[in-house]
């Protein structure tokens, strides 16, 4: 079990809140769908939860462990159970999806490995596997560059499986995608919620959120105005976000 009390996060050169004493607890298995207009502080509470940014107030806590120092920042090894997908995922697109799998995303894997692409064989195998269960294994030797955007987006998914996350932040992950697309990146980031009791935590469209997700977090100036199991929003909640 995750729990956050008091999570604050001010802009670095202005001082503005923008995100206002959240807290919060999530757990293995849960699908969480963060909705709020542009501007509310989603981005930024997923980057705060993945572990990508200093926190400026608050406690973050895994199993009673607290993640992060008194500075607000985070160890190499509390990062690394969390990954954080962007909309556009950084792959590195001269490299095979296989490459980048086993490479690891920054953040999640050291510097040297990212550099040096240096992997144990065991590694090696780990990644065709996963890859294979996402039905990516035909795309396993193609350079990243010439996926599509969903392929783009699962590959990220198998990337952060590989190097052992535990949660899953996603920022919009299918933004961009076709209705297809949509659906099979959202139905693989279900799967390792149900099969592997991973928690994903997405900032997704309202009706997204409310088809896939077993539990909807809203997000208004900052603050957390919402947490409601995943189900059809009554217009009361969707006015408060
Ligand atoms: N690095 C930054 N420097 C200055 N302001 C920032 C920075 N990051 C975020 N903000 C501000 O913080 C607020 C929240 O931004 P954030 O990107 O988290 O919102 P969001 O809900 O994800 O928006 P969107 O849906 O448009 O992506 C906004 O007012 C934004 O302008």
């Amino acid at each position: 079990m995750y729990k956050v009390t008091g999570l604050t996060k001010h802009m670095s050169s202005e001082g503005k809140t923008i995100l206002d004493h959240i807290s919060m607890e999530f757990g293995e298995g849960e699908m969480i769908g963060i909705v709020g207009p542009s501007g509310s502080g989603k981005s930024t509470l997923l980057r705060c939860l993945a572990l990508r940014t200093r926190w400026n107030e608050g406690t973050y806590t895994s199993q009673g462990e607290s993640l992060i120092s008194e500075s607000g920042r985070a160890s190499m090894k509390n990062k690394s159970q969390f990954a954080y997908l962007e909309q556009n995922p950084q792959l590195n697109p001269n490299k095979t999806a296989h490459k980048n799998v086993l490479i690891g995303q920054a953040g999640q894997t050291p510097w040297w490995r990212r550099l040096t692409g240096a992997v144990r064989s065991d590694d090696y195998m780990g990644a065709m596997d996963e890859l294979e269960r996402f039905g990516l294994l035909d795309k396993a030797k193609v350079p990243a560059g010439k996926l599509s955007g969903g392929e783009k987006q699962r590959i990220a998914i198998c990337m952060a499986l590989v190097h052992g996350a535990s949660v899953i932040t996603a920022d919009e992950p299918v933004v961009g995608l076709d209705p297809h697309s949509a659906d099979r990146v959202l139905q693989t980031l279900k799967s390792i919620c149900q099969e592997q009791g991973k928690t994903v935590i997405a900032a997704l469209p309202i009706e997204l959120a409310e088809r896939w997700c077993t539990r909807i977090w809203g997000v208004a100036e900052g603050k957390l105005v919402l947490d409601v199991a995943g189900r059809r929003l009554t217009s009361s909640e969707k006015k408060l976000i």
